[in-house]
């Protein structure tokens, strides 16, 4: 019989008990015990459920208090401590010490914790963070596989001056023999690192071997991307992959593999139900070619990416949530199709063909209007009317600002009080009016805030967005939304990613009477906000029946609608975010140019229609831009922030290079991700450096990111100490 197995799981908790349990233990509500104890209970019941759908393979050791990398770093002794206090510090900083980096973890919306290692790293394992949670298990009755990030994979996401392979084997090797002496019979390495260019094959073949010496079985799982052709070539117990990313893997592993081969065949990163006759497709190939007993079932990567239950989700149109499989229903197909390998096919996958059919016909996917705008788009409808230095020109004369211009991302702090307020709105018990009154009373607030301070273009704060994309998925056409579909982006911090599945249009401007209230109440330029295609795309779960790029061609006629409107009203700037247009590069540079190209073109299609004398913004964040110059001089957007705070304005060598950006930017002077107030002397230090670089012409000051996550108590003296160093940077000599 084939067996089914899961990756990883879920572990936020349904109901986001986690992150209310950690918030509740660094607020010093709750000691260490009641945390443990609620990281026990989403454990077990986990394990428990997938053990009651039927899943042979269940996963232990992915469980984790902040971060799995933090815990690699953590249990391979490359961080210190003893306490979970310790531990958190690395994840959040202290006082004195900064946290460790936080980056994105591969092409997804969830962020890791960087370590730092040195050539001479030493290493000292505390193998308990994997046979704890498996004798937890075991005490439950079940039989669980540790999940351990590989070696290849934990040195390649770290930074520093890194070891080699080759050192980190004896304590790999350590660890699976006290793995196996804690009763494992398996071990699930995790190796997503293969999975992107330039692995060194032969090293990772004689670490690999070396550590197939323990008594333990190796199944080495990739994703994401097709693996590097050296796993097939390894003697690994069970090789794992991905097959709804790279399906075309297949024939070269079947020919090759010597073990069990794990076929990730249902998506662990979009909610779709499956088509589950495809998965058999590849499914009954590989049974043919290995028999059933070399065969696992499993999802594409970790679930970690989803959320826990399409069923609780009663609220969901109910022709649409049928088409919706979470956790639970991932679960369910999983078993769906290993019964089907040897039971009555036919009655076993009606329901789940049932179910593709109706969304392949379905009208909501289909609107014949947006189709008919996508489709009628010429090369003229992507460029600005006029070139930057006339709309540079036409900009000034319509808007003196002073040079070295002072603004903001867009949101101010997102108080208890204004989630409240959105809570007891849902709840019923504010009205609509009251809760309306109440933003506006909000907005009135940050711009007063925002005057008193001296800031030149100022935001209105997004105090109605719950989040920068749900916000607009809740208004656009196209788009679904769930109410307990929360998946973790960070730490405690989850996102909502809404359901994009169908032909996106926006029914009526979203934005607009915000805007027009923040205007009315100053004289200075109020920034329209909005967020771009690439990013409400990058982070909606979007529908895999067309290509991606189709898709946000549609987003951005849409957007573009909101332009044309917050134009009309009168908006000066407008600022469309594309936060994570990195980020949805794809990791084989093999299939990057082709993104690049439709994500940028979307961008510009977006902002296109905007007359010379309106300035458009953009920001990004989490961006290495070396690599990708011309494509961010491509997007040809008035003024650009850009994260920069943490290495010291060297970002900006990509403007100055040869390249020399010609538009106007605005370096990140401070990160916002951390509580510290940089000191005016501090950034007017940055400010010159970022003057050196680019030249005061073309530069504006600005914080690295939004400030939603910081208090007031932090906001009001680092906007203060921002524009006090403006000023003295306006006074001083130009370098
Ligand atoms: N989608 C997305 N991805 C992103 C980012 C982003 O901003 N959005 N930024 C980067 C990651 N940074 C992030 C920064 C902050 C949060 C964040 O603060 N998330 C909030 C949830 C945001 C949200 O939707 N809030 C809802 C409130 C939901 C909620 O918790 N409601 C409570 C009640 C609220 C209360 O009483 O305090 C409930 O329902 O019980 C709202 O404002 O309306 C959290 O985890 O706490 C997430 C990601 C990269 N990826
Ligand atoms: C993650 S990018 C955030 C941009 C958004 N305008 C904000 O200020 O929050
Ligand atoms: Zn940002």
């Amino acid at each position: 019989m084939a067996r089914t197995a899961v990756l990883g799981l879920p572990r936020v908790g349904p109901d986001r008990e986690l992150k209310f349990a950690l918030e509740a233990f660094w607020a010093g509500r709750d000691d260490a015990e009641a945390l443990e104890a609620t990281a026990r209970e989403l454990r077990r019941a986990g394990w428990e459920q997938a053990a009651a759908a039927g899943i042979d393979v269940v996963p232990s050791g992915d469980f984790s208090f902040y971060d799995q990398m933090l815990d690699t770093a953590w249990a391979l002794g490359v961080v210190d401590g003893e306490t979970l206090e310790d531990y958190f510090a690395h994840a959040r900083g202290t006082a004195t010490r900064p946290p460790l980096e936080m980056t994105k973890w591969f092409d997804t919306n969830y962020h890791y914790l960087v370590p730092e290692l040195r050539a001479d790293q030493p290493f000292a394992l505390r193998a308990e963070h994997w046979t704890g949670p498996l004798r937890e298990a075991a005490a439950l009755g079940l039989m669980t596989r540790p999940v351990v990030i590989g070696p290849y994979t934990f040195l390649r996401l770290s930074k520093g001056t890194k070891p080699p392979l080759s050192a980190l084997v004896p304590v790999y090797a350590e660890l699976l023999r006290e793995l196996a002496a804690a009763g494992a019979t398996e071990v699930q390495l995790d190796e997503p690192g293969l999975a992107l260019d330039d692995v060194p094959a032969a090293e990772y073949a004689e670490a690999f071997a070396e550590l197939t010496r323990a008594p333990i079985d190796l199944c080495l799982a990739t994703y994401f991307a097709p693996a590097d052709p050296v796993v097939f070539t390894l003697p690994a117990a069970e090789l794992h992959l991905d097959l709804v990313r790279a399906p075309q893997q297949l024939g070269a592993a079947l020919r090759a593999v010597t073990g069990r081969l794990s076929l990730g065949v249902i998506d662990g990163r979009n909610v779709w139900a499956a088509d589950l006759d495809v998965a058999l497709e590849r499914i009954d190939a590989a049974v043919a070619a290995l028999g059933t007993d070399r065969v696992t079932v499993a999802p594409s990567c970790s679930l970690l990416h989803v959320p826990y239950s399409a069923a609780r989700e009663t609220g969901l149109d109910a022709e649409i949530r049928p088409w919706l499989a979470f956790r639970d229903e991932k679960l369910a197909e999983l078993r769906t199709l290993a019964a089907a390998l040897d039971g009555d096919r036919d009655a076993l996958l009606a329901p789940a063909r049932a179910v593709v059919s109706a969304r392949r016909t379905s009208g909501h996917t289909n609107d014949p209007a947006v189709r008919g705008r996508a489709g009628g788009l010429s090369p003229a409808d992507y460029a600005r009317s006029a070139p930057f230095p006339e709309r540079h020109a036409a900009q000034r004369a319509r808007v003196p600002l002073p040079e070295l211009p002072t603004t903001t991302i867009g949101s101010f702090p997102q108080t208890p009080e204004i989630r409240a307020a959105r809570r007891d709105l849902k709840a019923g018990t504010l009205a609509p009016e009251a809760y309306e009154r109440f933003l506006r009373a909000q907005i009135a607030e940050v711009v007063s805030h925002q005057e008193q301070v001296g800031l030149d273009v100022l935001v209105h704060g997004e105090p109605e967005r719950n989040d920068m994309v749900e916000y607009f998925g809740e208004q656009l056409d196209g788009f679904a939304f769930s109410r307990f579909g929360w998946v973790q982006s960070y730490g405690s911090r989850c996102v909502k990613p809404p359901i994009l599945y169908g032909d996106v249009s926006r029914p009526q401007p979203m934005t607009v009477r915000w805007w027009q209230h923040a205007q009315s109440l100053t004289e200075k330029p109020m920034k329209g906000m909005l967020t771009g295609p690439v990013t409400i795309l990058q982070w909606s779960f979007v529908r895999d029946d067309q290509p991606r790029g189709e898709t946000c061609t549609q987003l951005a006629l849409a957007i573009q609608d909101e332009v044309r409107d917050l134009e009309a009203a009168g908006a000066f700037a407008i600022q469309v975010d594309e936060a994570a247009l990195r980020e949805g590069l794809p990791l084989r540079r093999a299939d990057q140019d082709a993104y690049v190209r439709w994500a940028v073109d979307a961008f510009r299609l977006t902002v296109a229609t905007a007359r010379p004398d309106t300035q458009i913004h953009t920001h990004m964040c989490y961006s290495e831009f070396n690599e990708m110059m011309e494509h961010i001089v491509r997007l040809d957007a008035d003024v650009l922030s850009i994260e920069a705070s943490r290495s010291d304005m060297e970002v900006l060598d990509a403007f100055a290079g040869e390249l020399d950006y010609p538009n106007e930017i605005g370096p990140g002077l401070y990160d916002i991700h951390s509580p510290r107030i940089p000191s005016v002397e501090e950034l007017e230090r940055l400010l010159e450096l970022a003057e050196r670089r680019v030249g005061r012409e073309r530069l504006w000051v600005n914080p690295d990111c939004g400030l939603k996550t910081r208090g007031w108590a932090e906001v009001r003296p680092a906007l203060t100490h921002l524009v006090a160093a403006a000023q003295r940077r306006r006074a001083a000599v130009r370098v």
